[in-house]
């Protein structure tokens, strides 16, 4: 049975601001953020079961994924733990405080980690891709990962 990669894109609002960085991504500031997420198994094949034909129902991906990344960080302000410029908004705010500088690519990283658990056997994340800016983006790839590293 062949082995396919099926993919379903995601958007959402988020506000950030990058800490000790000289530059205007210091601001906060938010980003309209496209989120594509692959994974990768093999087309069930039985008769009379509502997954047949497919490596994984794409509603239930838009579930896992809206609930592990879209739910906590659409319209949230992301921001490292040291920068206390969080102190200042209102208790209210909805706020995501990482341990990480929160760019594309230590974001797409927290995403995969997040993923990765929570897919059925057999299927497998495959691909990540996280765009910011409609001139920029990062991407994550099992295969570059195969051991954990830190961010
Ligand atoms: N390697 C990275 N560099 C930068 C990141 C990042 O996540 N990874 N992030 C920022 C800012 O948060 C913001 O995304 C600015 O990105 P940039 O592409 O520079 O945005 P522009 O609006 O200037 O895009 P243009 O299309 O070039 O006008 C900064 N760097
Ligand atoms: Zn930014």
């Amino acid at each position: 049975m062949n082995t396919i990669r099926i993919t379903k894109e995601f958007t959402f609002e988020m506000a950030h601001a990058l800490s000790e960085y000289r530059g205007k991504c210091y601001n906060v500031h938010g980003h309209s953020y496209g989120l594509e997420v692959t994974v990768k198994g093999k087309p069930l094949r039985a008769e009379g079961v509502e997954e047949a034909g497919m490596v994984m129902d794409f509603s239930i991906l838009k579930q896992i994924v809206n609930e592990a990344i879209i739910q906590p960080f659409d319209h949230a302000f992301v921001i490292h733990h040291s920068d206390r410029r969080f102190t200042y908004l209102p208790k209210a705010t909805k706020m995501v405080i990482v341990n990480y500088q929160p760019t594309c690519e230590c974001m797409i990283i927290d995403f995969a980690e997040r993923l990765q658990k929570l897919f059925p056997e057999g299927v497998a994340l495959h691909r990540l891709m996280l765009r910011e800016t409609a001139t920029s983006y990062a991407e994550w790839y099992a295969e570059d990962n195969k051991s954990v590293q830190e961010i």
